[in-house]
This record gives C-alpha cells, structure tokens and sequence, in this order.
C-alpha cells in the first residue's frame, strides 16, 4: 500500500515499502513482500521492529564501501537477538558493476558470509546480475519448508547458490 511508512512524527525515520515480487517455485507461487529498511546506524532501534517477524533477510553492503561492509557483523549481531531463530539469512555484495572503485575482495564477503554459515553472492542492482537469484533461493527456501513432502530431500539453499551464480568479474581483485 505505502511507499513510505513513517514511524514516528520526524519524517527521517522511515522505510521504503518497496512491492510485492511473486516467483513461482515448482509451481507453487510464492508472494514476496519486500521491505527496504534504511541502513544507517540512526534507524537501527526502529528496524528491529520490522523485521521481528520477517521470514528473511538479505543484508546487503555495498563491495566499495567498507564501512557499509563493517556494519555487517553488527546487523548480524542484531538480527540474532531479534529475528525469528529460523529467519533466512542471505548476505550480498552490492554494486559488482563497481569493481573498479572495490574496496572489499569478493573472499571477504565469502568468509564472513562462511563465518555465520549464510548464504554469500555479489550483486548488482544496475545490471541485474544475481538479483533474480537472491530472491529466487529465498523462495525456494521457504516454499520448501512450508511445502515439505516426506520424501523429498531437504532444498540446500548453499548448494542452489553456488551452482547458479554468475560469477562475472571473478578476476577483478585488487
Ligand atoms: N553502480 C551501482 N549503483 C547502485 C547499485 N545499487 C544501488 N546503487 C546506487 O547507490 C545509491 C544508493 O542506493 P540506495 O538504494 O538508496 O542505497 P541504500 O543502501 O538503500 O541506502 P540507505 O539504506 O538509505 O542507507 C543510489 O544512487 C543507487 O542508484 C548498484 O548495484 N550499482
């Protein structure tokens, strides 16, 4: 409904309601309803409020920023403490159409991402690569715990990952 949800009178603190996505996963269709919440440090008391009853989470940090890359581990932190314990996590390196401005190594997003045992890939909202794939494992993810069949072996969202990646300008460390 709301472009812009406001959660206090100082119109600063805000989120982007972006859409709704639909995927159809197996045939079943799958309703995404995506929130943008603002990243900076300022909003964070009133983020959690919103994403307490998320299903999951895609954390992204910008791959030429490296303080957007160090707020990572805080979010984590935070997300433990207020997520659903069951909350799919999926971390993204965004802006990979800026390797010549990176400031962190794809290896480094691949290691925290290994550290917290979530799913790792870089993205790029401008042109596109991997952002289909980021919210297609999500959810397949969840389709697939909601929709278990007994003798179907469980969706690894690692291994879906890794295999369809696009991993376009693997040779662009510095
Ligand atoms: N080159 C490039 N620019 C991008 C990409 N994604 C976002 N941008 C640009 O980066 C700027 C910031 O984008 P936002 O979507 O506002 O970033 P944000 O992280 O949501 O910002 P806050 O959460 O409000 O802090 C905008 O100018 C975008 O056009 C990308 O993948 N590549």
């Amino acid at each position: 409904c709301c472009p812009f949800i406001c959660a206090s009178s100082n119109s600063s603190v805000c989120f982007r309601s972006s859409q709704n996505k639909v995927v159809t996963v197996d045939n079943v269709k799958v309703k995404l309803q995506i929130w943008d919440t603002a990243g900076q440090e300022r909003f964070r008391s009133v983020t959690h409020a919103y994403y307490r009853d998320a299903h999951a989470l895609l954390l992204l940090y910008d791959i030429t920023s490296k303080s957007s890359f160090d707020n990572i581990r805080a979010w984590l932190t935070e997300i433990h403490e207020y997520a659903q314990s069951d909350v799919v996590i999926m971390l993204l390196g965004n802006k990979a159409d800026m390797s010549s401005e990176r400031a962190i190594r794809r290896d480094e997003g691949e290691r925290l991402a290994r550290e917290y045992s979530v799913p790792f890939m870089e993205t790029s909202a401008k042109t596109g690569v991997n952002v289909e794939l980021a919210f297609t494992a999500v959810a397949k993810e969840l389709k697939h715990r909601a929709v278990q069949h007994p003798n179907e072996p469980k969706f690894q969202i690692h291994e879906y990952i890794e295999a369809q990646k696009e991993k376009s300008g693997c040779c662009s460390y510095f």
